[in-house]
């Protein structure tokens, strides 16, 4: 599937009776990267879970390119084309890597492992062992390259630099530049990096309190440092 845009309007959800998000619109153009970056706690997972189909929306709407997956269930949405890599890296823990890939080839042929063993090498060395033998960043590396064998046109990723060294980070951004350069993906990043999220991104939203804060590019958000201090509760970016 090709890069498909995204488009979120009026977007109110949360858990139950508990309204997270409220009253949230962007867009993201076909194949651009958006980072969402907000403090803790300000409803960067609840976004992405909710364009995912996982939680309770109250209002607003949800298109990927011209499909209204307003009320669809998750698993349509991700069949429209959206990929999900949530922050809890999911891996199933008695499978091998290669049985973790199965899981995600979705009716492919075999041979299209050499994808995710491409975008990341490690996964092909360590193809034979558990899911539970695996470092925090290997983990990060399966649980991506499976959602990536679906070729989605929309891919969410939600913190997935967290907890890791900075070197598997540099790995981690790297195979996702990459991704990125192939034009076949738009992608939202959310992350705590700040500065690994500008590097990467064409555009970026800030969420306070659930409500969108701030939209532009990477440069105007460095270059406003009265919103980095207010939004991102640091001194400055560079
Ligand atoms: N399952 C849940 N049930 C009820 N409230 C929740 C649930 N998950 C998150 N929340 C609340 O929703 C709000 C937003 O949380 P969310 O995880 O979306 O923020 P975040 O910006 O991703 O934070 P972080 O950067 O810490 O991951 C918080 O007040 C949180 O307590």
């Amino acid at each position: 599937m090709p890069a498909t845009p995204l488009e979120v309007e009026n977007l109110s959800a949360g858990y139950g009776p508990t309204r997270v998000l409220d009253g949230v619109s962007f867009s993201v153009p076909a194949g651009a990267r958006l980072a969402v970056l907000g403090r803790n706690g300000m409803g960067k997972t609840t976004l992405l879970a909710t364009l995912a189909g996982q939680t309770k929306r109250y209002d607003g709407t949800i298109r990927i390119g011209a499909a209204d997956v307003t009320g669809m269930p998750s698993a349509a949405r991700a069949h429209k084309g959206l990929g999900y890599v949530p922050q809890a890296r999911c891996v199933f823990p008695t499978l091998t890597v290669e049985e973790n890939l199965f899981v995600g080839l979705k009716g492919r042929a075999k041979s299209a492992l050499d994808e995710a063993y491409d975008m990341f090498p490690r996964l092909k060395e360590r193809r034979r062992n558990l899911g539970n033998q695996l470092s925090g960043g290997e983990q990060q590396m399966l649980s991506t390259a499976r959602t990536i064998l679906g070729r989605p046109s929309v891919l969410l990723l939600d913190e997935p630099l967290e907890g890791l060294a900075p070197v598997i980070c540099e790995e981690l951004m790297a195979a996702f530049a990459e991704l990125a350069k192939t034009g076949d993906m738009t992608i939202l990043l959310v992350e705590q990096r700040i500065q690994s999220a500008l590097d990467f991104a064409d555009h970026v939203i800030v969420l306070e309190r659930g409500r969108l804060a701030w939209a532009g590019t990477p440069k105007a958000l460095s270059d406003d440092q009265d919103a980095v201090e207010r939004l991102l509760g640091v001194g400055g970016l560079h």
